[in-house]
């Protein structure tokens, strides 16, 4: 049976349909019925205390099965308390650009290595090109973020680097900025990126190389590089899978000096002869722990180490993360040469911008809960545009039934996952930020680094499998400074989460449910499937954090007072190899011969842990 919602349910000022369905593709002829028995009504609490399916003895177990405290009524109380309606520019604390500089000035800033450069207050104390200084400005970006005063010398003065910074708080334009002005400052007049071969055909020889794991995410980069670059006569090009390759070629063509890519789609271009990486002067990922996790260190070390490229003391290296797991860390040191390791706030911590709130949910009942939270949410955001609201599932075929039934129920919701074509995965990022659809059901191809304005709510309807993932997930909302709102649905399977999601919660001051502490006791300790090589963070409260070569304690200070001693302590959507590339905006008239990624959902159909876009 359909479910509607009720409205008198709710106030009346916040009676469906909440969501401002601005799109007259979406119009649901709305009509309000009586819920049936069992999937109808505001049965949340009462279906649990049936206890029924196989949850039914932790129920038992579970303090809060009972109360009468559930959701949907003090979720949509905290989520409609936040600062939606705010203006962008106005929002309190904010400045131009509309960041809120604020949120981050009592973030601890640890830093190692030698002879670190200190920090810069302003762009305006940069040694940037003035080319560059002037888009800044236009970009609106007032003063710099806390890991970008801190990497921007750091990267600027040729320093390897491995930087850890919350999501959402500026890493792109860290490593990009001084990418952009690096090459502004050693171009050598009449130099050309691209040479003919003997063939006649060409070969590009890009400057910089930026990699990273999806191919929204490459977009996206490449979007903001063009941005800085403008009229700088820096060229960006963007490769990646799922996209006919011959535009993108074209391009390379043209001429490039950063190539922004993902791993599978730059190892077709080079084998194919049409770019050459022996002119590397920097190398950036975006995204390190997950670039260099299990089963594609293997891909990052044939382009790294296996194509020609500069080595490590004579290229520069920046890994950008906002989790990096010791044993990560030690494996990309390989790529690195005396660097400086850097993290703003404790690594893999998430911001204090976003309320998280965990609530326990049998999975029989998800999808009324889900039901339940969205009708209750008040919808309107930033600027009056639609709160949009992402939810997270575990597989690819669990996205497109959850879009299905929140379809099928009145929400206008659309899926992303890596078994869509890129045409479609575009259309659904597309719609989705225009609010046309402000719900997007994702498995983790949308979980980390996409930047999507006015993202309110982020929704783990199922819990990824370990804790840097649910990080990265929520960071898709309180993004530069603004307020966000996380919901997780978290039920007995998620036991071992318990833990870590209770140390993270702590860190980040956030309230911990008492029936989840009691997990903490019970859960076995984490057994790291899908992320054994992070066990260390999970064994003491006080995880991550830190440079791994640091043996004792680093020095870690308040990031008001760096200027005292500044301490100067001395992957997953695999390999679709189809042909491959072209920019994010163009249209695929081809697209349907190279087809999308076709990655059956890993081992207990977890398409989570293959992240899309690794082509
Ligand atoms: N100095 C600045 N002033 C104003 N806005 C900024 C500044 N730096 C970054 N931003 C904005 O902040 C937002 C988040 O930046 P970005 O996407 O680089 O975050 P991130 O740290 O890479 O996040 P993630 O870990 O999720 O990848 C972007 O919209 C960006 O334009």
């Amino acid at each position: 049976m359909e479910r509607r919602p009720n409205p008198t349910r709710y106030p009346q000022n916040n009676a469906f349909p909440s969501y401002p369905f601005s799109d007259d593709a979406y119009n649901p002829s709305y009509s309000p019925k009586p819920r049936g028995r069992g999937r109808g009504g505001y049965s949340t609490a009462s279906s649990v205390a049936r206890g029924r399916g196989r949850c039914s003895s932790r129920q038992q177990h579970h303090p809060s099965s009972n109360s009468n405290n559930r959701f949907p009524i003090h979720i949509s109380q905290d989520f409609n308390h936040l600062d939606l309606n705010a203006e962008d520019d106005t929002a309190a604390g904010a400045g131009a650009g509309g960041i809120n500089f604020d949120a981050y000035e009592s973030v601890p800033v640890e830093v190692s290595g030698d002879e670190v450069p200190p920090p810069v207050e302003s762009f305006a104390e940069t040694d940037f090109p003035p080319a560059l200084k002037t888009n800044i400005e236009r970009c609106k970006y007032v003063k710099p973020t806390p890991i970008q005063r801190h990497a921007i010398p750091i990267a600027s003065a040729g320093r390897d680097l491995m930087a850890c910074a919350q999501t959402g708080s500026g890493k792109t334009a860290a490593f990009c900025f001084p990418i952009i002005s690096g090459i502004l400052k050693n171009r050598r007049p009449g130099f050309s990126s691209v040479v003919l071969d003997r063939g006649g055909g060409t070969v590009s020889y890009p400057t910089a190389l930026i990699l990273s794991p999806t191919r929204e995410l490459s977009c996206q980069i490449h979007d903001e590089a063009k941005k800085f670059a403008h009229q700088t006569g820096v060229k960006a090009v963007v490769a990646y899978g799922g996209a006919p390759i011959f535009h993108q070629l074209r391009n390379l063509e043209k001429g490039v000096d950063i190539l922004v890519a993902t791993p599978g789609r730059l190892v077709d271009i080079i084998e194919r002869g049409k770019v050459s990486l022996t002119r590397i002067e920097i190398l950036a990922l975006d995204e390190a722990d997950r670039m260099l996790d299990m089963g594609f260190e293997q891909q990052i070390r044939k382009i790294v180490e296996h194509m020609n490229m500069p080595p490590p003391g004579v290229r520069q290296t920046m890994l950008f993360s906002a989790t990096f797991p010791d044993d990560i860390q030690k494996l990309a040191s390989d790529f690195l040469s005396n660097y400086i390791f850097l993290s703003v706030g404790r690594v893999g911590s998430s911001t204090e911008l976003i309320v998280q709130k965990v609530e326990y949910v049998e999975d029989t009942e998800k999808i009324n809960h889900l039901m339940d939270l969205l009708h209750s949410q008040n919808a309107r955001g930033a600027n009056k545009k639609p709160a949009l609201t992402l939810v997270f599932v575990e597989t690819k075929r669990g996205a497109d039934n959850l879009e299905h039934t929140l379809t099928r129920n009145g929400f206008p919701a659309i899926a992303i996952h890596g078994d869509k074509v890129q045409m479609e995965r575009e259309r659904a990022l597309r719609s989705f930020k225009k609010g046309v659809t402000p719900i997007m059901v994702a498995t983790d191809v949308a979980s980390r680094g996409l930047d999507i304005p006015h993202v309110a709510h982020v929704i783990n309807y199922d819990l990824p499998r370990n804790i840097d993932d649910y990080v990265h997930r929520i960071g898709r909302t309180g993004r530069a400074g603004k307020s966000g709102f996380a919901t997780a649905f978290f039920s007995y399977k998620n036991n071992h989460l318990a833990k870590p999601l209770v140390d993270l919660l702590q860190e980040a001051k956030q309230e911990i449910p008492s029936w989840l502490s009691q997990y903490t006791d019970e859960a076995p300790r984490y057994d790291g499937n899908g992320g054994s090589h992070r066990s260390q963070r999970y064994g003491s409260g006080k995880y991550g954090g830190r440079d791994f070569r640091n043996v004792t304690d680093p020095e870690v200070e308040n990031y008001d007072n760096h200027s005292n001693g500044y301490a100067d302590s001395s992957s997953y959507e695999m390999a679709n190899s189809a042909p491959a590339a072209a920019s994010c905006h163009d249209t695929y008239a081809n697209a349907e011969l190279y087809g999308g990624s076709k990655v059956e959902d890993g081992p207990g159909g977890y398409a989570s842990i293959v992240p899309t876009g690794w082509d």
